[in-house]
């Protein structure tokens, strides 16, 4: 059996989740009297989990709030989220297709995000795709959150993959910055969340569809 490991994000680049963590944080900006946030803007609010996802909302409509302030947004946040995770979140074209091909190889998939872990852990059983992963690690699992390399790793440890030859795909210079800290290769998709196109960041392969994903996956494990 092959030792290879391939880890991925969530937000923005297995699943499309703007949808509903739009409406979530459009709730929390009404409660706030602010105005409605568009999609796209949403879209360059994610990757630094969901209490800076928040006061970039609060920063695009007004004043910032301090963090003690946003501790009950956020807890009106998730409660929304949580209730509505997968109303319009669907993995990204092509996804559920390459992670078939790379199960059917035995490479051990795993997922590394700045997500709470119990909401990523719902995300993925509601939209079926459970059984794929052998580790889920959150910002709140080990406390430490990417692109500090120590989730990554983490995820690498729960997978019994340690030392093994793996990889990260991911759509943010967060997850650039993480695989480059865990001294491992970085697929960037171009689909995904970011305020700043991933290319700039220079990945070691860029793709624009999971369906060319499986060869420079493939070669960036043989190393
Ligand atoms: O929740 C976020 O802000 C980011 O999540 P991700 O790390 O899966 O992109
Ligand atoms: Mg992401």
């Amino acid at each position: 059996m092959t030792r290879k490991a391939v880890i991925f994000d969530l937000d923005g680049t297995l699943v499309d989740t703007a949808p509903d963590l739009w409406r979530a944080t459009n709730h929390v900006m009404s409660e706030c009297g602010r105005r409605v946030v568009t999609l796209d803007e949403v879209r360059a609010f994610v990757g630094h989990g969901a209490r800076k996802l928040i006061q970039r909302g609060l920063k695009a409509t007004g004043e910032e709030y301090d963090a003690p302030a946003i501790e009950p947004l956020y807890e009106k946040f998730v409660a929304y989220y949580r209730d509505n995770i997968a109303v319009g979140s669907v993995p990204f074209p092509g996804c559920l297709a390459l992670l078939d091909r790379l199960k059917a190889e035995g490479i051990s998939l795993g997922v590394c995000t700045n997500k709470q872990e119990g909401l990523s852990v719902k995300l993925i059983e509601t939209l079926g795709m459970t059984a794929y992963f052998d580790a889920i690690i959150g910002a709140d699992t080990i406390g430490i959150a990417k692109p500090d390399p120590a989730p990554y790793r983490e995820a690498l440890r729960r997978m019994d993959r340690q030392g093994a030859p793996s990889l990260l795909i991911g759509d943010s210079e967060t997850d650039v910055l993480t695989a480059r800290a865990a001294g491992v290769p970085i697929v960037g998709v171009t689909f995904g969340y970011t305020p700043r196109p991933i290319a700039e960041f220079s990945p070691n392969s860029l793709i624009d569809h999971f369906d060319e994903a499986y060869e420079p996956i493939m070669a960036l494990l043989e190393g």
